[in-house]
């Protein structure tokens, strides 16, 4: 952890990105890009290649892997079958090869503990989100869940970031992003937010340590831990 602890003394809320960050979603994604490559005649890609544009939402992944082969015209032609394939296999498989990232469901738990407010922001269209959340146990922690499709506009805008300030009353800098991608980092710098960034998700293939951050984390728990030092009066009785 490179952040000092007194950046975090204000925080009373931690919004938590999804893919890359909480769970390890790549192998579902490549099993739903490669089965929409096939119906598109299309020969399967790795998932080096997908976790490259992960992290921006649907449409640009969908359209990211048809420019692989495609020009700018063809990607547009094709676009409209491709995201009808990649939405109907990735609704039969979301989550399956998915796992939760270690440190994840105590560093909630932990987080929760500590008396802070929870929001998940993805830009994961919400129909997908929700479902997985539910599954890996993780939904009943969050008061507040945006996919990328929730609101007009999605990271790195900050407009998602911004609307759960409101939702919890609270002013950008009492709240902490925590993700694993400079989409994160430049949403919440946009808001006026505080930002974490972890280590082992995407990044859209770069290295994490290039991004603007306030600090990388090597897990939620350690999050927890940073908010927690930084907090000491925060802890609710359990
Ligand atoms: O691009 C996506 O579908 C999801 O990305 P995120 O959960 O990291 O915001
Ligand atoms: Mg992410």
């Amino acid at each position: 952890m490179n952040a000092p602890a007194s950046l975090f003394a204000d925080i009373r809320a931690v919004i938590i990105d999804l893919d890359g960050t909480m769970l390890h979603t790549a192998p579902d994604f490549l099993v739903a890009i490669n089965a929409m490559r096939a119906e598109l005649q299309l020969a399967p890609v790795g998932v080096d290649v997908i976790t490259r544009f992960v992290g921006k939402g649907t449409e640009n992944l969908v359209r990211s892997v048809l420019g692989v082969d495609y020009t700018h015209d063809q990607v547009a032609e094709r676009y409209p079958q491709a995201l009808e394939a990649y939405m109907r296999h990735y609704t039969v498989i979301n989550g399956r090869h998915s796992t939760v990232y270690p440190g994840v469901a105590e560093g909630v738990r932990q987080m929760q503990e500590q008396g802070l407010r929870l929001a998940c922001v993805t830009n994961k269209p919400i129909a997908f989100a929700l479902p997985l959340l539910e599954t890996t146990g993780l939904l009943p922690a969050f008061e507040v869940v945006y996919g990328g499709d929730s609101l007009p506009r999605k990271k790195p805008d900050p407009m998602p970031l911004l609307q759960v300030c409101a939702d919890f009353s609270l002013a950008p800098h009492q709240v902490v992003a925590i993700g694993d991608s400079s989409n994160d980092a430049q949403a919440a710098r946009a808001a006026g937010c505080r930002v974490l960034n972890v280590p082992y998700g995407y990044n859209h293939g770069q290295p994490i340590h290039d991004v603007d951050s306030d600090g990388i984390v090597d897990t939620l728990l350690d999050a927890a831990r940073l908010l927690s030092a930084a907090n000491p009066n925060q802890h609710v009785s359990q």
